[in-house]
């Protein structure tokens, strides 16, 4: 399709097409928002523009616009007269889609209000800490972005954040499942730190009825995915623990610890342009980044790990495992 664009269109067309990204971002966003492709699916696929903006609550003229961009994308399609139907790319926007990416879409208010200030975090260099924060801080009086979804009033919006982790698990962590030999942790016990809510630990348990498992979080995650589990996954209840840094029991120790990263490299042998774009959203939302293997070898390095073996799995997600040094 490129390649195609390319021999048709002028170079100054090219680049503002790229340019008007933000307004597609956008209108993605919107439309996922007012539920047009659930409303859509609901009337069997097909609808009037007059009808969605009924349903939506929205100006009948301003909301074809808007699905004409999308449409212009392969997102929703337009069948004439006025008529809009869904397609697969707008499927996924369904709530009920099983790989709905719903909650990632959402996640646009902070990924484009962090990303508002990516000329702070370009020109930023001082070695005061103080001085020191993220675009996402920067645009959030201060306050970095874990510990601004844990505020009491954003509660709706970690529910979000953590949803949206857990779809982007399920479309690219499949591989992670099938191609990695987790059984030869079946008697050990596996500690997922930063794990959200605890959707690949589950996973893990439940395939191997002997694995031990401890979900590390902050807090506020942990307090949610606690109630989760006594609801969704009482059975598991005696194999797990959960831990966050107000835990008031001892930090679990072991003897012979093994360091398993699951990462999607920048120099994998499964190309993932994406990567490059997700590695701006790292740096603007964490300060972080998408690596290579040899920077994640160097990171493990300093603190204390030897990198021994990098498994690639399909789907994108390698596994990367490290011993201390
Ligand atoms: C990108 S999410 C990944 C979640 C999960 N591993 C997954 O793949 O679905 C990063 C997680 O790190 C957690 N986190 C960040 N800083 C943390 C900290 N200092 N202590 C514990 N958890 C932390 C966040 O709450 C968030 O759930």
């Amino acid at each position: 399709m490129l390649d195609f664009q390319r021999r048709v269109f002028p170079p100054s067309y090219l680049v503002l097409n790229e340019w008007c990204g933000f307004l597609v971002s956008k209108i993605i966003y919107e439309l996922t928002k007012l539920e047009v492709a659930d409303i859509i699916k609901a009337q069997g696929g097909k609808m009037n523009i007059y009808e969605i903006a009924k349903a939506t609550g929205t100006k009948e003229d301003k909301l074809n616009r808007l699905l004409r961009v999308a449409a212009s994308k392969g997102i929703f399609c337009s069948i004439g007269n006025g008529v809009y139907a869904n397609t697969q790319l707008s499927l996924v926007l369904c709530k009920d889609h099983p790989n709905t990416f719903r909650n990632i879409i959402l996640l646009y208010e902070e990924y484009s209000s962090a990303t508002q200030y990516l000329a702070y975090d370009l020109k930023l260099q001082t070695d005061n800490k103080n001085e020191q924060m993220t675009s996402f801080a920067k645009a959030h009086d201060g306050i970095g972005a874990f510990e601004w979804w844990a505020l009491p009033e954003n509660k709706e919006r970690q529910e979000i954040f953590n949803k949206g982790m857990v779809e982007q698990d399920s479309i690219y962590g499949k591989g992670l499942h099938q191609d990695y030999d987790w059984s030869q942790y079946r008697n050990a016990t596996f500690v997922d730190v930063a794990g959200g809510s605890g959707g690949f630990l589950f996973q893990l348990l439940t395939r191997y009825p002997t694995m031990k498992g401890v979900l590390y979080e902050y807090p506020s995650v942990i307090e949610k995915s606690e109630q989760l589990w006594s609801t969704n996954h009482k059975e598991l209840l005696d194999r797990v623990q959960f831990f966050s840094s107000s835990s008031h029991h001892e930090a679990p120790s072991y003897s012979k610890p093994k360091l398993l990263i699951a990462e999607i490299l920048i120099d994998d042998r499964t190309k993932f342009p994406l990567l490059y774009q997700l590695d701006i959203l790292m740096m603007c939302m964490y300060n972080g980044k998408e690596r290579t293997k040899s920077e994640i070898t160097e990171l493990l390095n300093k603190s204390g790990w030897k990198l021994t073996k990098v498994t690639y799995c399909s789907g994108g997600f390698s596994v990367i495992e490290a011993v201390p040094l």
